[in-house]
């Protein structure tokens, strides 16, 4: 039946069948929750359960000296210049710090201290004081920890975990963009072990569905030990990195006024990469940004 059925009078010679008043109507388009805010969801879900408190993360704008300096992760590091790193032209600098803690930092650096020896340069603030987007989650971390060193009576046991994004200066590709949400998880407590790290971590991915998980010795400036996670994803039938950890190190915690005998362990993966694989995404630009063919 057309408008022009009606206008013309045509529909009066026609024959119609009887109209079907049960026929479901066709479904209304509707909004869809994105696929990486659902896996945002189930880990902040699993860590909830597992008793971990969501650290603050609303701040992209982070100084060199909490997203490095604080980490034990030197001046002259490579993941510190601009081909790395997303540095802030306005306000190009942060000045407030507290100061006790930045001259701890800076002697740990510089000439070392708690039984370290150092890196042995010559420490300066104007590089801490500059302005970057995050480049991890682990500058909150450093935050989180400073203020549990540092609280009225004293420290205590905590474990915080965090879901936000991070930005980093890479070569983009399917699977990298110059931003993704970093997963990460933090323990700190009297007496911690590798183990304790190893355990948790196999927790933490029990309720994942992973079961197969593998550790290979890494490095990184902040952490040591440190080590790679590999899971065999019984989905895609092989063995995936899933993700990075290791116990932060002294020279990160003793200036940060941490009891001697508490260790932190730490470790971290990306909400993309998961997400990809649940929902079979095999480029990242179908996961986020505009809908357009380059
Ligand atoms: C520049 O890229 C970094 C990112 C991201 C990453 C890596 C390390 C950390 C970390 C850390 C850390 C270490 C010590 C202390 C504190 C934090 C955080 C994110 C993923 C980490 N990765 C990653 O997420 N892989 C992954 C995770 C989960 C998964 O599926 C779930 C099991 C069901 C499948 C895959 C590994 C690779 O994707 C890697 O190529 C890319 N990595």
């Amino acid at each position: 039946l057309t408008v022009d059925m009606l206008a013309s009078g045509l529909w009066k010679d026609l024959k119609f069948k009887a109209y079907n008043f049960d026929a479901l109507g066709a479904p209304p388009a509707r909004g869809h929750l994105h696929p990486l805010l659902k896996v945002r969801s189930e880990f902040r879900q699993i860590f909830l359960e597992m008793g971990f408190s969501e650290m603050p993360t609303n701040n992209y704008v982070e100084s060199s000296f909490w997203n490095f300096d604080a980490l034990y992760q030197p001046q002259q590091h490579p993941a510190r210049d601009a081909h790395d790193t997303f540095f802030i032209n306005y306000p190009a600098k942060s000045t407030k710090f507290p100061m006790d803690y930045l001259e701890k930092v800076k002697t740990a650096h510089s000439v070392g201290a708690y039984g370290s020896k150092g890196y042995g340069y010559d420490w300066k603030i104007e590089e801490a004081q500059k302005n970057l987007l995050r480049t991890h989650t682990t500058a909150v971390s450093a935050r989180m920890l400073y203020k549990l060193a540092n609280q009225p009576g004293g420290f205590k046991p905590a474990k915080y975990f965090s879901i936000d994004k991070v930005f980093r200066n890479e070569t983009l590709d399917a699977t990298h963009l110059a931003e993704f949400h970093q997963v990460e998880g933090v323990v700190a407590a009297v007496g911690l072990t590798l183990g304790d790290l190893i355990g948790t971590i196999y927790e933490f991915f029990k309720k994942l569905g992973i079961t197969q998980l593998e550790f290979k010795p890494a490095y990184n400036p902040y952490t040591e030990p440190s080590m790679e996670i590999f899971c065999f994803h019984p989905g895609l039938d092989k063995w995936i990195e899933v993700g990075n950890s290791g116990l932060f190190r002294p020279e990160m915690l003793l200036p940060m006024g941490l009891p001697s005998n508490v260790n932190v362990i730490a470790w971290g993966l990306s909400l993309e990469r998961p997400t990809m694989i649940k929902y079979g995404f095999n480029n990242i630009r179908d996961l986020v940004g505009p809908k357009v063919d380059f």
